[in-house]
């Protein structure tokens, strides 16, 4: 599929993952509802890509994950103002394992879970839209186990076994839709860097060890291996892996 027309929403989009992914779509001629509870960043954002890719071409709406409301609105919004949907990235994700720990389940699985089925409600061509793919950001910490974030870990294994499920229902594959999963290990991201602050993770000298082993990636080069989620239509329930010594791999769950 070409993204060159296609609208994309995304989660998260002021910085880091989902910051990267909406300007290589942007590049790529898509146009963009680049979404994030971070008004300010997510307005700095658009405002640098409304001079670089064109006014009519990326559009900015804060909206929190966890409410229902904000979720609503925001994909009724952008499907307004861009002229329809086709692309939807949940990218929106934190990392608190302690005193946070339901804040990153509400966030990481139950923000995912929402825009997974507002993505279906209005993509669905049995309800009026035209088709189109879901990308579900999970990561190699929901393959792999991880001593350093098993709340986080299990978040990003539900993801993926959410999205995977979905996949092999027929529902929406004749419905023209597709749903994939990104796992990425460490990316040089603000989550990556809040590895550091012990209040956030267990056993922060195995991460050490960790990231030795597979390297840390750029946003970009993980928004760029991303692209093939969407533009090859043969990838329903792919679970793309990524980390920096091992490229890209597709998982197989079953
Ligand atoms: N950075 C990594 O090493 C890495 C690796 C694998 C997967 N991931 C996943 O990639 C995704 C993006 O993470 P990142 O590394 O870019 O982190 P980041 O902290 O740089 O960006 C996350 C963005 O999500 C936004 N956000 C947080 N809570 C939100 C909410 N409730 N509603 C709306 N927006 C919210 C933040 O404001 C921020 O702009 C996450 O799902 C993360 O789990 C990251
Ligand atoms: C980990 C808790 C959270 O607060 C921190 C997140 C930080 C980065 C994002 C995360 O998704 C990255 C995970 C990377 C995992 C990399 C490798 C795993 O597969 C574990 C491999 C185990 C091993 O090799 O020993």
């Amino acid at each position: 599929m070409s993204v060159s027309g296609k609208v994309a929403l995304i989660t998260g989009a002021a910085q880091g993952l989902g910051r990267a992914f909406s300007e290589e779509l942007l590049k790529k001629g898509a146009k963009v509802g680049l979404t994030d509870m971070n008004e300010e960043a997510g307005q700095a954002t658009v405002s640098e890509f409304s001079t670089k890719y064109g006014q009519n071409k990326v559009f900015f709406m804060k909206c929190d994950v966890t409410s229902e409301a904000q979720m609503e609105e925001t994909f009724q919004t952008i499907k307004e103002r861009l002229g329809g949907l086709d692309i939807v990235i949940n990218n929106a994700g934190i990392g608190s394992e302690f005193n946070g720990w339901e804040k990153t389940v509400d966030v990481n699985v139950k923000g995912v879970l929402r825009g997974s089925m507002l993505a279906m409600e209005h993509m669905r061509r049995d309800k009026g839209g035209n088709g189109g793919v879901i990308i579900n950001v999970s990561s190699m910490g929901g393959i792999n186990p991880n001593p350093c974030g098993p709340v986080y870990s299990a978040t990003k294994a539900a993801v993926l076994m959410y999205s995977l499920s979905w996949a092999l229902n027929p529902e929406l594959t004749m419905n023209g839709l597709r749903i994939n999963a990104l796992a990425p290990s460490f990316v040089d991201t603000q989550l990556y860097q809040g590895l550091s602050d012990q209040s956030t993770i267990h056993v922060p000298q195995i991460a050490e060890k960790i990231i030795e082993r597979v390297g840390i990636m750029t946003p970009q080069s993980v928004a760029e291996n991303m692209m093939e989620l969407i533009e090859d239509q043969t990838k329903n329930g792919a679970v793309m892996k990524l980390s920096k010594v091992g490229g890209k791999e597709y998982h197989k769950l079953t």
